[in-house]
């Protein structure tokens, strides 16, 4: 096959990775996926994240984008030193280009380990701000239910990840402090209707995600996703229903020398006239703050089966997404938190005002206010 030129996203059955007799076919395809798409979808995931659950989420999502603007703004991201939080429409930058998206960034339970003197990384882990209970009655337990719940698949899907690489399935573990101590991040996200022909379809840009994987939610029927090949085409990844789309990202690339294919993607607006908003809930699985990824005391040591497949399809060729090439270089924390100071200078400039003098010397651009 010609697995560098994809022409479509592959399905995987969670269910044949549950019982030993199927497992092996599971984790052929996910090898397959992992090295040759770096997208894939998931289904049968009943076992850890009920249907119930995902309706119950889906259907809070419009109540929680049409509360009333001093509301939304009161848990505004600029309050938080962890970037969590509301983001008005048009607030995030993806490669200096507005994003046209409104979002509510919330992450599983954490309190910051940020004290005096430890490197400013430490506080991009933290608390979550929620809108008052009484204007949406039940979304934070809701939401904190989910969260728990698709961590668990992410910290499940890690292990497999291991075994699809030919690891032994903890051969992953040494990127992870134990569950309780790993912040996992997500937002829910609308994607509005242009409302006239506007100047960019640009519901975000192209970009890498930066960590080991995501685990996405199309939580409304509208196409817009969109997964670049190596040729540059772009494939459609429209919502199948009763499934997450999982993708990969640039720090598991790097921590496998290139095995995994962390991918490109984009969304676009849905179409003009569209009767509804795009909604999406992705939750980026994160790695330990502290985490070199080509620091050798994480190098991973690969079977040369492995290593002779990847050198088969090749090096992989780069792309205008952002790169995320801090990894080679920086901790995990840090490269998260330039991707925050990056996305949402403003609320850089009022938390790290060294770091968002370093990336903006020209101060804050015309766009890009969370608030
Ligand atoms: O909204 C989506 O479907 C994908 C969003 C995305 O790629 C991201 O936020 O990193
Ligand atoms: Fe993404």
């Amino acid at each position: 096959m010609t697995g560098l030129d994809f022409s479509e996203i592959p399905l995987l059955d969670y269910s044949l990775a549950l019982s030993a007799e199927t497992k092996p076919q599971f984790i052929l395809q996910l090898r397959n996926a992992l090295m040759n798409v770096g997208f894939l979808y998931l289904s049968n995931t009943d076992s850890v994240v009920g249907p119930e659950l995902i309706e119950e989420l889906k259907s809070y999502i419009p109540k929680l984008f049409a509360l009333p603007q001093d509301q939304k703004d009161k848990v505004r991201m600029a309050n938080s030193p962890h970037f969590l939080g509301y983001s008005r429409l048009g607030s995030e930058l993806t490669k200096g280009k507005t994003d046209n998206r409104e979002q509510f960034d919330i992450a599983t339970d954490h309190v910051s380990r940020w004290k005096p003197g430890d490197p400013d990384y430490y506080n991009v882990w933290g608390p979550s701000q929620y809108p008052d209970e009484d204007l949406i009655p039940g979304f934070q337990a809701t939401m904190k239910t989910y969260l728990s719940a698709v961590s668990a698949l992410g910290t499940h899907f890690i292990t497999l990840i291991a075994e699809a690489l030919s690891l032994p399935s903890d051969g992953l573990s040494r990127f992870y402090e134990s569950p309780d101590r790993m912040q996992h991040r997500s937002k829910v996200v609308q994607y509005p209707v242009p409302t006239e022909r506007s100047e960019s379809d640009q519901g975000v840009g192209p970009h890498y995600d930066a960590g080991f994987l995501t685990i996405l939610l199309q939580a409304s029927p509208h196409p817009g996703l969109q997964v670049q090949n190596l040729s540059g085409d772009w494939i459609d990844a429209p919502p199948v229903p009763e499934t997450f789309v999982i993708n990969f990202g640039r720090a598991l690339e790097f921590a496998t020398q290139g095995i995994v294919r962390a991918t490109s993607h984009r969304v676009l607006s849905p179409p003009v006239g569209s009767s509804s908003p795009r909604y999406s809930i992705p939750l980026f699985h994160n790695i330990s703050l502290d985490v070199r990824v080509r620091d050798p005391k994480y190098e991973l040591e690969f079977p040369a089966e492995i290593l002779k497949l990847r050198d088969e399809r090749g090096i992989l060729s780069g792309t205008d997404s952002v790169n995320y090439s801090e990894f080679e270089t920086q901790p995990s924390g840090m490269v998260q938190l330039m991707g925050r100071v990056k996305s949402h200078p403003d609320v850089a400039q009022r938390h790290y005002p060294a770091l968002f003098e370093r990336f903006f010397p020209d101060g804050l651009p015309a766009q890009g206010f969370a608030y």
